[in-house]
Order: structure tokens, then C-alpha cells, then sequence
């Protein structure tokens, strides 16, 4: 039975069910592994909830493989994450913003690799600004009864079969696509349960919204430059909470844009491809809308590194076409009325 046929109040799980009844060949594992991602959602979505009272807001006091600080948010996640999928056993490798290297589960027989980012928008964890978690999954390439190894893990954005994400927000939402359009569900505590509320989400062709660090204007090349002075010029409203997740999520029900350039700081942009930038471009194209590096599709980048980096403009269609076009020297591009 189509998707689209479930009302609004369903349950993930019963959602997840007959989504897989369009897949006749379905065997079970990837809907089991969605289940594992929403368990380990509950599980974190608590633990944010109550962070500033059980003492796990703040730095954990040491650094990932980025340089950054961990926050023990980061840290609760990730072990929250990676419990859920190796006890799961659909899972052989994870790939972590917090860990250096592969994650081995053990699950030998684990089809799918799994990358995220446990929490994201680490620098808003302790003023209670929406946070959120990245998933994208993969199905391995190489032999099962053995690890997975770095091929099944720097797969290009195209060859994701799952991706999404959850936003710990004024509510909890979980948003994720199979390849089969987007649908949003959110989490009701007290039932422990996520609902169907947002379904076939479409992101809106064209907005009025942008969402950059201006704070770096000076460090952006000038066509960056020439494109946020383009959305001041159209009156565009500048949304910015230093939450990717929260950011995006915005963008994708209202209509928007978000980037994050290159800086003379990270001049390989500061988002990280594997973990965060293939699964909102992943989500965003199924609903519509456009990612790109500035020159290429961000699902057809085949990544290099574990935790390589990627500037990222992703939104609206029509938005990330015109910034694309006014960045690659069309500055003269006409502002609308
Ligand atoms: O503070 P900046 O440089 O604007 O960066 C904010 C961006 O960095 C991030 O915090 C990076 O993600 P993490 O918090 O997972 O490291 C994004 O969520 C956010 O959009
Ligand atoms: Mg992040
Ligand atoms: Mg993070």
C-alpha cells in the first residue's frame, strides 16, 4: 500500500512496515536499522532534555579528531548511537564525528554502514537552541562475514539508501527519506512513540530566507560576498542559529538557504561531507530542492577521508541556483522586485 495512503498520527514502526511492503524483495534489515536509529533518538532526546539537570551539559575535556571540543552531549550520543546499532546488528561499520577512525560493531553479517554526526550543533547544547543528530546509510560493498572496510565507507552521496535526521527542538522530530520521498514524525513522550506529522514533505521552490555565519563575510571569496549582498539587497530575512539542523529544517518547511563557504579558516568549508552534507542533500533532493559544493552536486562528490570537508549550499531550488549563478561571476544578477 503507498505511504501516502497512511494519515497523519501513524506510527514510525507501522509506517516503516508498510513502506517496506512496496519493496517486495524487502528482507527486513534496513527497516529494523530505522527502528534502532529511533530507539537511540528516544534515548538521546532524554538525555538532552534533561542535560542542564543531570549535570551532562558542558565540555567533556578532550577533543575529536576535528580539534574540537567535545561536549559530554557528544559524547552521550555517540555511545547512544553506536550501542543502538551494534546491539541492532544490522550494522558492521559506524563512521563518527567523534571517533577517528571506523567503528567495527562485530556485526559481521551487518549489511549496512552507518555514518553520523551523534550531535549536532554542539555550540548550542548548554542554551537550550535546537540540537539535532545526521544519519546516512549505506549498504556495504565488500564480502559479508568480515569487517567493512574503508571502500564501504567513502561511498559517494548516490549510493545512500537511507538518510535524515532528528531534531531535538521544541519538539523532537525525526525526518528521514529511503529514496521514496521525505516524511516527518514527531515524538510523543509520554506515549514513547514518533507520529507521522509531516508527510511528503516538498521543500519550496523558491524563499526569502538565508541562513549564514555573516560574522565571516570578510573571509568569503567575493562571489559569496556578492550573493549575501544580493539577499540583503532582496530583503531576504537572515535566519542563523549555528545549528545545521535546526537551520535546515527551517529551510525545508518554509523555503530558504543555507551555506556555509569556504573561510580563509576552513578553506575546504567547516561541514563535513560524509556525516552531515550527503544526508541533508539526500533529504533536500528528495524534496525538491538543491546541495552543492559551489561547483558540484554534493551526492555526486565520491569522498576522499573519513572526516573530509565540504563548502555547502543547500536549500530551495531556485535560491541555490541563483546563488550558484551570481557566485560563478554573474554578480549582475537581477535582484526580484
Ligand atoms: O559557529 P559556526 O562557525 O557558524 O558553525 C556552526 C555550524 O557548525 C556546526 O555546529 C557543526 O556541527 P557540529 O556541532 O556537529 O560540530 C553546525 O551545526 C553549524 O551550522
Ligand atoms: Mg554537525
Ligand atoms: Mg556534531
Amino acid at each position: 500500500m503507498d505511504a501516502l495512503a497512511l494519515p497523519v498520527g501513524t506510527t514510525l514502526d507501522r509506517f516503516i512496515m508498510r513502506k517496506q511492503e512496496d519493496f517486495p524483495f524487502a528482507s527486513g534489515e534496513l527497516s529494523q536499522l530505522l527502528r534502532d536509529i529511533a530507539l537511540a533518538a528516544k534515548i538521546v532526546n532524554r538525555e538532552v532534555n534533561h542535560a542542564g539537570l543531570i549535570n551532562i551539559g558542558g565540555a567533556y575535556g578532550s577533543q575529536n579528531v576535528q580539534g574540537e571540543e567535545q561536549q559530554k552531549l557528544d559524547v552521550v550520543a555517540n555511545v547512544r548511537f553506536i550501542r543502538a546499532l551494534r546491539n541492532g546488528g544490522e550494522v558492521c561499520t559506524i563512521i563518527s564525528e567523534e571517533e577517528d577512525d571506523m567503528i567495527q560493531t562485530g556485526n559481521c553479517h551487518g549489511k549496512y554502514v552507518v555514518a553520523m554526526d551523534p550531535l549536532d550543533g554542539s555550540s548550542n547544547i548548554d542554551v537550550n537552541v535546537s540540537i539535532g543528530t545526521i544519519f546516512s546509510v549505506y549498504r556495504r560493498k565488500s564480502a559479508f562475514d568480515k569487517d567493512g572496510d574503508l571502500l564501504d565507507c567513502l561511498q559517494a552521496g548516490t549510493e545512500q539508501v537511507a538518510a535524515g535526521y532528528i531534531i531535538y527542538g521544541s519538539s523532537t522530530m525525526l525526518v528521514y527519506t529511503t529514496g521514496n520521498g521525505v516524511n516527518g514524525f514527531t515524538y510523543e513522550p509520554s506515549l514513547g512513540e514518533f507520529f507521522l506529522s509531516h508527510q511528503e514533505i516538498r521543500i519550496p521552490e523558491e524563499g526569502t530566507i538565508y541562513s549564514c555565519n555573516d560574522g565571516n563575510y570578510w573571509q568569503f571569496n567575493e562571489g559569496v560576498r556578492a550573493y549575501l549582498d544580493y539577499c540583503r539587497k532582496a530583503g531576504f530575512t537572515a535566519r542563523y542559529t549555528g545549528s545545521l539542523v535546526g537551520d535546515f529544517h527551517r529551510n525545508l518547511l518554509k523555503g530558504g538557504i543555507y551555506l556555509y563557504p569556504a573561510t580563509d579558516k576552513t578553506p575546504k568549508g567547516k561541514l563535513r561531507l560524509l556525516y552531515e552534507c550527503n544526508a541533508l542533500a539526500f533529504v533536500v533532493e528528495q524534496a525538491g530542492g538543491f546541495a552543492s559544493d559551489g561547483k558540484n552536486r554534493i551526492v555526486k562528490i565520491k569522498p576522499q577521508e573519513l572526516h573530509e570537508r565540504t563548502p555547502f549550499i543547500i536549500g530551495s531550488r531556485k535560491m541555490v541556483e541563483t546563488a550558484l549563478h551570481i557566485m560563478q561571476e554573474e554578480k549582475d544578477w537581477p535582484v526580484p522586485a
